[in-house]
């Protein structure tokens, strides 16, 4: 490596870190470096520890957080120069100054009394530096801009990211979602979503689980079963209240989850569906029925899932006598057109962060109108058009959901949608197209999680 002589301030960069400029102080009394970070905290396998914190880059401007996360190598007991001592986290990480990096570990503080951002430590002040202590800045200038325009999404590093998965279930979604995210080297942590309580207070909303208080996550990924909607969706709220980025947001789960105000949210879109009613008396059962067409007629329970409630009838008599059953056992239920034509075949539609990342055809077992896989049903990859397309994003949009199953049906008058699954199931779809759902899900919480760049505050 070539010369270089560094004064007593130095600009340096730690791009791992996504701390593109800072500038750091020598201090020859002091072995290892530190860092001044705040909100230190570790996660990861015990196995491979990591620890995250926050760093405010530019001094006396608080505003600018740059969240990082390194892998933990050790902890030390310091004394720092006024004679204290305490227990900090070592982290190794890439020194650039220059045009040269090297590596070097540096200790985690946040000691308020520390005012520079970074001190420099003999470690870090590798062989081929020379220490002119009267002189400073000997090293090419950085700039703090990159803080402040989009340049520092592009500089910000892969960095580890804390998640949480909403399940109390272990399928293969769950499974999936662990092993890809792992894979990329983030903590992905499932949670059993009843397992979580909260304290709800104005000034600090926490999540609890276990006896402790949950982590910060840097994103949250709901999979919240149809049986425990209300409380998923309070859990959820409470993350959102706190700031943390959710996949599915609360109010476009419940919102999709129950068909009826599904339906409306897709109307209120002009989305296609099929002529779909309700009514709450048994005195309408007759004009309810009229106000859909003739039968054959589908009955639906407002939340179903996996087709469970989901009822042909052939007849007006049978439609008739299906909505007194439900209205028997005091169901909330729909009436719907029944879109022949589909032949007992639907489109299967996911949407991941707008887009419609992958389709499949369901079609149901033998003599079922209904296609849904669990109910026997074959699936297929599918080729679907620019309107189905469309719809399906549009459909996602409406709910505001990152990821959705969006379901159509293939009507003579274009795409019917018949519902928005905000959980749906990855082990259907990823076998019948061969894609990497999953990993299209953790492009989109790594760019959704980098950081946002900083707007510049007026002079004034
Ligand atoms: N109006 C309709 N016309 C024709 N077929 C329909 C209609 N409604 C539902 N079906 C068929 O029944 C299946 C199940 O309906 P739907 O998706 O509404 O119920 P579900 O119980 O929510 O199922 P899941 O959530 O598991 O997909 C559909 O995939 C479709 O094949
Ligand atoms: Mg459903
Ligand atoms: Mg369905």
């Amino acid at each position: 490596m070539d010369e270089l002589t560094f004064g007593w301030e130095e600009w340096v960069a730690l791009p791992e870190l996504g701390l593109p400029a800072i500038r750091a102080k020598v201090d020859t009394g002091a072995r290892t470096s530190a860092l001044h970070a705040h909100d230190i905290e570790t996660f990861g396998p015990a196995a491979k520890p990591k620890v995250r914190f926050n760093v405010h880059p530019i001094a006396g401007r608080e505003d600018i957080a740059i969240t990082c996360s390194a892998p933990l190598v050790d902890r030390r007991e310091v004394t720092s120069s006024n004679g204290e001592s305490e227990q900090r986290y070592v982290i190794q990480t890439t020194l650039d100054v220059n045009g040269q990096s090297w590596p070097i570990e540096v200790t985690l503080t946040n000691r308020a009394g520390m005012n520079s951002r970074m001190l420099l430590g003999r470690q870090a002040l590798a062989d081929h530096i020379t220490i002119s202590a009267t002189e400073r800045r000997l090293q090419p200038e950085l700039s703090y801009d990159v803080y402040h325009d989009a340049r520092v999404r592009r500089v910000a590093p892969k960095r580890a990211l804390r998640i949480a998965v909403l399940s109390r279930e272990d399928n293969y979604s769950t499974r999936r979602l662990v092993e890809v995210g792992e894979a990329r080297g983030h903590t992905v942590e499932v949670i059993d979503t009843t397992r979580c309580y909260m304290a709800i207070n104005a000034m600090a909303p926490e999540v609890h689980y276990d006896g402790k208080r949950l982590p910060r996550y840097d994103a949250v990924i709901p999979r919240i079963g149809a049986s425990i909607t209300p409380y998923g969706t309070a859990v959820i709220r409470q993350f959102e209240t706190i700031g943390t980025y959710c996949v599915n947001g609360s109010a476009g789960i419940t919102a999709s989850r129950d068909k009826l105000h599904a339906h409306q949210v897709l109307a209120s879109k002009r989305i296609g569906m099929p002529t779909t009613a309700f009514a709450a008396s048994p005195k309408d059962t007759s004009n309810l029925m009229a106000l859909v067409g003739t039968a054959p007629l589908i009955v639906k329970l407002l939340e179903s899932t996996q087709g469970k409630g989901v009822v042909l009838a052939e007849t007006k008599k049978a439609a008739e006598s299906v909505i007194d059953a439900f209205r028997g056992l005091k169901a909330n239920f729909l009436v719907q057109d029944f879109v022949k034509e589909a032949a007992g075949e639907d489109i299967r539609c996911l949407v991941i962060a707008g887009k419609v990342v992958a389709a499949m055809k369901r079609t149901g077992a033998d003599g079922d109108f209904r296609s849904n896989l669990h109910r026997g049903g074959s699936a297929k990859v599918v080729r679907i058009s620019k309107e189905e397309r469309d719809t399906a994003v549009r459909a996602a949009r409406a709910f505001g959901l990152g990821k959705a199953g969006v379901d159509l049906l293939r009507s003579e008058s274009g795409p019917k949608v018949l519902e928005v699954n905000s959980s749906p199931g990855f082990e259907g779809i990823e076998k019948a197209t061969g894609k990497d759902i999953v990993g299209k899900l953790y492009d989109e919480i790594e760019a959704r999680v980098k950081p946002q760049p900083v707007r510049k505050r007026k002079s004034t």
